[in-house]
């Protein structure tokens, strides 16, 4: 069974604050996108086909150049204005019966997290997110940030990618009238809202997004510590 991966890349890094697209930040002397594709090569037993890497359209020629000879076919595609929409650009060009969809922005997601994704696609579960427990208290807020009600965090999870498909469930999770009310703000969301099962098994905090300022700095440490 081989496998397809989606690195959606062209977020623009609001959160970050770099003045540039986050994917392209420096992080110990590799770009965060660079790291994410040496952590996919990591996992040897994967059966990877192809990568498709979804970048903002200026960076198209520099990525095929940067990504050249790293030892796997990478299709280097442009996204578009929302997370969904660079995903659905880059399942245009997937091959391969499972599609990981992975952020750029997880550059330090361990080989053991790809494999328990994986190994749950392998035993026939459609669509298969790595998540983690809730350590926080969470509390529903209104508008005002007055607190309406504390929820109970055992049954929720925090979900990171990479999000896995049997690929005839991504197609349907992004068909064309799925996006209903609201945007989803992962694709698994999406397949739950097209009425597939969805199945958690266990992430890892090393899975990080670099969303923040404080997430850079974190990242930097890290990569200090793995250079
Ligand atoms: N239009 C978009 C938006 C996001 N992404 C990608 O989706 C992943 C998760 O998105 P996020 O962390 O929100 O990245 P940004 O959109 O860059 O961040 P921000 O919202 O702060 O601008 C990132 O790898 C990002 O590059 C994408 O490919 N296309
Ligand atoms: C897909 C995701 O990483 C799962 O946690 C997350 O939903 C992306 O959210 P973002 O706001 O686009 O970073």
């Amino acid at each position: 069974m081989t496998t397809s991966v989606i690195i959606p890349a062209a977020g623009s890094g609001v959160r970050l604050g770099e003045n540039r697209p986050k994917a392209f930040v420096d992080v110990g002397g590799a770009s965060i996108l660079a790291r994410t594709v040496a952590s996919i090569l990591a996992v040897d037993d994967l059966e990877l086909d192809r990568i498709v890497v979804v970048v903002p359209a200026e960076m198209i020629g520099p990525v095929r150049e940067e990504l050249a000879g790293v030892g796997c076919e990478v299709v280097v595609v442009a996204g578009g204005a929302e997370r969904s929409d660079s995903v659905r650009a880059g399942l245009q060009h997937v091959t391969g019966e499972f599609v990981l969809v992975h952020d750029a922005a997880r550059p330090f997601t361990p080989v053991p997290v790809f494999r328990r994704v994986v190994a749950a696609l392998r035993a026939g579960n459609p669509v298969v997110v790595p998540g983690l427990p809730v350590v926080d208290t969470l509390k529903r807020v209104d508008a005002q940030d007055r607190v309406d009600e504390t929820v109970d965090r055992a049954v929720l999870r925090a979900i990171q990618t990479p999000q896995g498909f049997h690929a005839d469930a991504l197609v349907a999770a992004y068909a064309p009238d799925s996006d209903g009310p609201g945007t989803a703000t992962d694709d698994a969301g999406l397949a739950e809202r097209a009425g597939l099962p969805v199945l958690v098994v266990d992430g890892d905090p090393d899975a990080f997004k670099i969303t923040t300022p404080w997430d850079l700095r974190l990242a930097r440490d890290f990569a200090k510590g793995r250079a």
